[in-house]
């Protein structure tokens, strides 16, 4: 199959391109660029020397016959403009941005952009990779999750779908700065992020709405209610969640490990560390989730703590998995590869 990347220049873009080239079953590809179309890509990126292609133009008669697998790895407005012509055109879409994420009014309110138009929005199936059912079989139109929203739902999930933990949880985010994409911004500059933490976008995080509805969708509860604290760190790639979650009464001696082992047992991704502490760095370049928790007896609270490598499970990684669950590969066509280390 013939995948398309869109925005290949990107970090997103750039993570696809290291994973499609040893995917079984994609024997083409095209990376687009919108401002550096024709380009050598080892000419922007030397470490993609051994590639001899160019970027191509965001020509969609020349890219596309029909059947081929689009991805989208471009600022949030982009895809919500251009996905349906591809979509029109018979092809299958994967979403790296927000888009397609949210109904338009919460869309409008949390990205401060006008959405989707709303038979489009419809369309699109929300692809938490362990979480989705038979539907993606059908899909033309795939929202990856915010990675983030990734990490965070894989650990909660289970939980809130067994009514173990209360509603309402409070998680803190760590995340390197690759997550911000390939900007060139002052924030982002070396002495700025060097030796700093930084919180941001504290109440008003885009991923909030988007973990509340999620979490409601596939746990079956009434009302979610989530208080996100993001924090910029000074490392590349990687983040960390750490979720207070309050146990219902009735569970404090509960096995928290037997719940999910049930839902994790046919996930390959989905590493459990009953009583541990995942880090960044036993997930870094790899398409691993590590869940791992503590009950504090004294609070009654349970701590679970989740690592992934953003732009491996938080993006393109996952992006794939949704692709090989979309078409019937084996989910781990082209993931299954061990974390860098050291
Ligand atoms: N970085 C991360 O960890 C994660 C990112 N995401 C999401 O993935 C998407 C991509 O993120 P990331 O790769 O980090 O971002 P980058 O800023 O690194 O890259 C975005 C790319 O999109 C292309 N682009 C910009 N404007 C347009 C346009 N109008 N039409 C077509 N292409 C355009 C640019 O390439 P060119 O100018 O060459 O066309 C650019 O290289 C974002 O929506 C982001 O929110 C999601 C999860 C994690
Ligand atoms: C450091 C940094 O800025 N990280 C980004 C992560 C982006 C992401 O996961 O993706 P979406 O924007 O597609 O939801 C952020 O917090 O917004």
């Amino acid at each position: 199959m013939k995948a398309v990347i869109i925005g290949a220049t990107g970090y997103g873009g750039l993570e696809l391109i290291r994973l499609l080239q040893s995917h079984p079953q994609i024997d083409a590809l095209s990376c687009v660029s919108t401002s550096q179309s024709g380009e050598a890509i080892a000419k922007i990126y030397p470490h993609l020397t051994h590639m001899k292609s160019r970027l191509e133009a965001l020509e969609i008669d020349q890219l596309v016959q029909g059947d081929e697998l689009i991805f989208f790895a471009t600022p949030h407005g982009v895809s919500s403009q251009l996905a349906p012509s591809f979509i029109e055109k018979g092809c299958v879409v994967i979403d790296l941005s927000g888009d397609f994420r949210l109904p338009g009014d919460e869309y409008r309110q949390w990205y401060q952009r006008e959405p989707a138009p709303p038979q489009w929005q419809k369309k699109s199936i929300y692809g938490l990779t362990e979480w989705v059912d038979d539907t993606i079989l059908d899909a033309s139109l795939i929202a990856n999750p915010g990675c983030f929203a990734t990490a965070s739902l894989l650990a909660i999930l289970p939980l809130l779908k067994h009514q173990l933990i209360e509603p309402r949880l409070v998680i803190d985010g760590k995340t390197g700065v690759s997550g911000a994409g390939r900007t060139a911004d002052a924030t982002f500059i070396f002495s700025e992020l060097n030796e700093n933490i930084r919180p941001y976008r504290v109440v008003g995080h885009q991923h909030i709405p988007e973990m509340e509805r999620y979490a409601k969708l596939f746990s079956g509860q009434p009302e979610v209610l989530i208080t996100f604290t993001p924090h910029l760190v000074p490392m590349t790639r990687g983040m960390i969640v750490t979720i207070y979650a309050h146990v219902r009464p009735e569970y404090q001696a509960f096995d928290f490990n037997e719940v999910y082992q049930t839902y994790y047992e046919k996930s390959p991704f989905i590493r459990l560390f009953p009583n541990g502490f995942p880090q960044s760095k036993h997930v870094q370049g790899s398409n691993f989730c590590d869940i791992g928790w503590s009950f504090d007896q004294r609070t009654n609270q349970l701590i679970i703590i989740a690592a992934i490598d953003n732009l491996v499970k938080g993006a393109a990684g996952q992006a794939i998995q949704n692709a090989n669950l979309r078409f019937g590969y084996p989910q781990e066509s082209g993931l299954l590869f061990s974390p860098l280390s050291p």
